[in-house]
């Protein structure tokens, strides 16, 4: 079984269908921040069927209490408490394994992911200061957009509070490897857990670069059918916000694959040797700092960065020309937090 089948293997087994928690390790506290939203209650719902999930902490600004009630009917395991508003934010921090966050505007149709930047960067700076001050040693993945940018900004808000560990700060790229995975398994007709492609660099437009030259089983498609499937990768998110048509942008094949993620990041922490995509700060590409790739996760968050593999000269060209724009985006990120500081991003 290649890698992709095992991890799907693993949702199947671990996360859709409902068992009880593996004896070998403790079942962990995770915090949803954002938990209310379209993604949030969708992800919270998946989190709650999984074994590895002992204490869901659901924080929003509105309407946990609801959600929370709602789920925690499900005959799982798991433990289940929503809180609201800032003042409830520290005892839903309290003691927590993973943070997974959500939280923020998402995109309407005509817009760019960087176009959220204004609400978002405040919102993310803001919960990654409070995650720094009540659960320092908390994983941390972020799914709120420009995720380019607010990676770099929780990096830099939790460099500032002294609880930086890049090696536990990931940026949720997981739908871009889904995406990937589901429109190759439609052309070469066969299951998508026998689909593994890499797709590495942002999470916005052309900073997706998916490669496609290492897909597997491999793709027989000319140079102009690789061009549109990049493309199509790329913009995969466009489509959703265009078929929602002002609703809002993709929430159940994000909540899918935070889900994915999510169990990678409890797998790696109760000692497994697991391999996932994500945005973290990296030394992949010289003069990147921050970087979607393949990585190794250990129990103590990434062990290895896998690095890119063989490219294309297609491929190559993509990386050189998303660059530009990466850099822009990571540098837009630390030059909020430099700017106003976190007092002022948290008003
Ligand atoms: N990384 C990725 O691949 C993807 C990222 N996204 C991004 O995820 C974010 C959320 O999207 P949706 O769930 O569709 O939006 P939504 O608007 O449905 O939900 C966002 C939730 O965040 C909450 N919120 C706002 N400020 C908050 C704060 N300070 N503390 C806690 N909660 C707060 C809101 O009350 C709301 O419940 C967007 O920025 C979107 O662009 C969406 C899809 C894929
Ligand atoms: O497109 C958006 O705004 C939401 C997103 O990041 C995605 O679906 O990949």
């Amino acid at each position: 079984m290649n890698q992709a089948a095992k991890r799907l293997a693993h949702i199947a087994d671990h996360i859709l269908a409902p068992m009880s928690a593996p004896s070998s390790s403790r079942a962990a506290k995770v915090a949803v921040l954002g938990a209310s939203g379209g993604i949030g209650q969708p992800l919270s719902m998946l989190l709650k069927t999984s074994p590895r999930v002992g204490e869901l902490s659901l924080y929003d600004v509105a309407n946990t209490p609801g959600v929370a009630a709602d789920l925690g009917h499900i005959n799982t395991g798991s433990s289940i408490k929503g809180y609201v508003g800032p003042d409830q934010l520290p005892e839903a921090l309290q003691g927590c394994d993973l943070v997974v966050i959500p939280a923020g505007i998402p995109r309407k149709p005509g817009m760019t992911r960087d176009d959220l930047f204004n609400i978002n960067a405040s919102i993310v700076a803001g919960l990654c200061q409070a995650v720094a001050t009540h659960c320092p040693q908390a994983w941390v993945a972020i799914i709120s957009n420009p995720v380019n940018s607010t990676v770099p900004i929780a990096a830099e808000v939790m460099k500032r509070a002294g609880a930086y560990d890049p090696k536990k700060l990931f940026g949720v790229t997981t739908l871009d490897v889904v995406r990937a995975e589901k429109f190759i398994s439609e052309i070469n007709k066969v299951d998508p857990k026998d689909v593994s492609v890499p797709v590495i660099g942002g999470h916005a437009g052309i900073t997706i670069v998916p490669l496609l030259s290492q897909s597997q089983p491999p793709l027989k498609l000319s140079e102009d059918e690789l061009a549109k499937l990049t493309s199509r990768i790329q913009n995969a998110g466009t489509e959703v916000v265009e078929a929602k048509q002002g609703a809002g942008s993709a929430t159940l094949s994000m909540a899918y694959a935070a889900a994915r993620f999510a169990d990678a990041c409890l797998r790696a922490q109760a000692g497994e040797d697991v391999v996932e995509y994500a945005f973290v700060q990296s030394s992949v590409l010289p003069n990147v700092p921050f970087l979607a790739s393949k990585l190794r996760l250990g129990s103590q968050g990434t062990v290895q960065e896998l690095g890119l593999g063989p490219l294309s000269s297609a491929e190559q060209r993509n990386i050189d020309a998303m660059t530009p724009e990466l850099l822009g985006s990571i540098k837009k990120g630390i030059e909020f937090v430099e700017k106003q500081g976190v007092e002022a991003a948290n008003k």
